[in-house]
């Protein structure tokens, strides 16, 4: 099973390191892992650091893969290209680096992702189109078609409705479980992480603050120390975790 474990990383801007020796337990496939931390905090930078788009010290160490690209990332951004239908800039993602010729699988893996994340009607759609929140979901497939161990998103429910926040975090959890995929998401919304990781990771000033067991971690302590909030974890009657926010401090 693929897993990932950070050993004292830093990452550098030029001359300005944002990440101070990150260091975590090793993660697992199988299991949704919330990466949360205040606005630059250090999460997109982490990112990019474990994809080796950033230089900096220390290991990122993912072992028990064999695939030639065993991480996709979706970035915060998406981007537009006005030339390409829905359909086509998928499967390009999914080419990146393979074989210049499609295979069957190839296809297969598009309408796949395509239908995960119920996009096929827009499959013959100019992306550049779309609406903001289409465009972040034609971004996650675009991840996902690339059918990697890891898959790191940041923030992919940020131009979502409510009911499209928990169809993807949904699809998401099932798919780290039958896909056996480590799955890292950046989010701002600890609800979501209580109800959907089983992990998280936060970040404060580009320094580690707590990893561990998502309800372990997310807690009044935490809301107050990190996000300068007043406010408690309750379990609702089905047994949900519930963040009730009282006040900014
Ligand atoms: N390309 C860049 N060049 C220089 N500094 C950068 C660059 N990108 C980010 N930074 C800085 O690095 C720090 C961490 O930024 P980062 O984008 O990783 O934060 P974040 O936790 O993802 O924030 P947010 O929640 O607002 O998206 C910030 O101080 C930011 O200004």
């Amino acid at each position: 099973m693929v897993s990932l474990t950070l050993e004292q990383v830093t990452a550098h801007y030029g001359k300005r390191e944002v990440l101070s020796s990150i260091t975590t337990p090793t993660l697992s496939g199988g299991q949704v892992v919330a990466l949360l931390g205040p606005n630059a905090a250090g999460k997109s930078t982490l990112f990019r650091r474990i994809l080796g788009l950033l230089s900096g010290a220390g290991h990122v160490r993912i072992a028990g893969t064999h695939a030639e690209r065993p991480v996709a990332y979706m970035p915060q951004e998406t981007r537009i290209d006005a030339v390409l239908s829905v359909y086509e800039s998928v499967l390009l993602a999914r080419m990146q680096g393979r074989r210049l010729k499609v295979q069957p699988e190839d296809l297969a893996q598009v309408d796949a992702a395509l239908d995960e994340l119920n996009l096929q009607h827009l499959a013959q759609r100019d992306i550049g189109d779309l609406s903001g929140g289409q465009r972040q979901l034609v971004s996650a497939a675009q991840a996902l078609v690339q059918a990697p161990d890891i898959l790191l998103l940041d923030e992919p429910t940020s131009a979502l409705d409510l009911h499209r926040q928990i169809g993807l975090l949904s699809v998401l959890r099932r798919l780290a479980e039958q896909r056996q995929m480590l799955i890292i998401v950046a989010l701002h919304d600890l609800g979501h992480a209580l109800r959907f990781s089983d992990q998280a990771i936060v970040l404060a000033g580009g320094a580690l603050k707590a990893c561990g067991p998502t309800r372990a971690v997310v807690t009044a302590e935490l809301l107050r120390e990190v996000y300068q909030v007043e406010g408690r974890i309750e379990t609702c009657s089905r047994g949900t975790p519930l963040l009730v926010v009282e006040t900014a401090l």
